[in-house]
């Protein structure tokens, strides 16, 4: 591994990503620092959920290279780069509605790259599992609700119970769609302050409106525009660029 590969577990080069001829994403170069808070913004439209599912490997790049790790994933599937430790968040749809919270956060970690656990282990992998489901409740403060029904929670929990089914994965790099979207503010708080204590030993790239969180919590911001890259550098920097206000006077926001 390169010295920059060892720093970076993300380094995208030329990513461009066409429709039918019209580019959504537009020859990208972009560095994630290890362990750093990465946020994506721009305006409607600008290319930041098709550069999600370009390095999740949802869309194939048209044109462009995508490294993992210092490893090429450009051509690998998305199960494959999901084992690696790229863990997108933030899809409802992914927990069980019929069952209760703690019974969501106990199949998640049953998943690959969860705690390896079978039927048929021992009693004391069986307490392992509780103990873990227990701890990952108590981080997103599900811990009174966790024999509630997943699917009764109100919006906000289901969105903690989301998170807490992603960290049961144990992702090295989480990508965090809109987290605080749809959220009232005690909940962007809580998530805001989830975020903030599970970036501690790991990567984080978030595509986020809220630019007061992302003022909050990004090392980092990548501001996108028209599939293209207009800035890239801390809050302070991006926020006061004048390309990135009239991107942003200027666009639909
Ligand atoms: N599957 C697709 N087929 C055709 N065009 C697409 C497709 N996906 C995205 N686009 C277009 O690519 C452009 C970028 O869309 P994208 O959803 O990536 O932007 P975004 O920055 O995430 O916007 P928003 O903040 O509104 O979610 C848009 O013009 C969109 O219409």
């Amino acid at each position: 591994m390169t010295r920059a590969a060892a720093d970076n577990i993300v380094e995208v080069r030329g990513l461009t990503k066409r429709f039918h001829g019209f580019a959504a994403v537009s020859n990208v170069d972009l560095d994630v620092r290890r362990r750093s808070v990465h946020a994506l913004i721009g305006p409607n439209g600008a290319g930041k959920t098709t550069f999600f599912n370009l390095i999740t490997k949802v869309h194939q790049p048209s044109e462009g290279s995508i490294r993992f790790n210092g490893d090429d994933i450009t051509n690998e599937d998305p199960a494959h780069v999901a084992r690696r430790g790229m863990v997108r968040s933030f899809q409802i749809s992914a927990i069980f509605p019929r069952m209760t919270v703690a019974e969501n956060v106990r199949i998640a970690l049953q998943r690959p790259k969860g705690i390896s656990f079978h039927f048929w282990r021992s009693d004391s992998s069986l307490s392992v599992l509780d103990d873990r489901v227990d701890e990952l409740l108590a981080a997103v403060g599900l811990e009174q609700m966790r024999d509630k029904t997943a699917g009764g929670l109100p919006y906000g929990r289901k969105r903690a119970l989301e998170f807490a089914t992603t960290l049961a994965l144990d992702p090295e790099l989480l990508l965090l769609d809109e987290p605080t979207s749809g959220l009232g503010t005690e909940d962007v708080e809580r998530i805001a302050a989830l975020i903030r204590s599970v970036s501690a030993n790991r990567t984080i790239i978030m595509v986020e409106h809220n630019l007061s969180i992302v003022a909050r919590l990004a090392d980092r911001i990548t501001v996108l525009a028209r599939g293209k890259i207009l800035a890239e550098g801390t809050y302070s920097e991006v926020s006061t660029d004048p390309r990135v206000i009239e991107a942003y006077i200027g666009g639909d926001e």
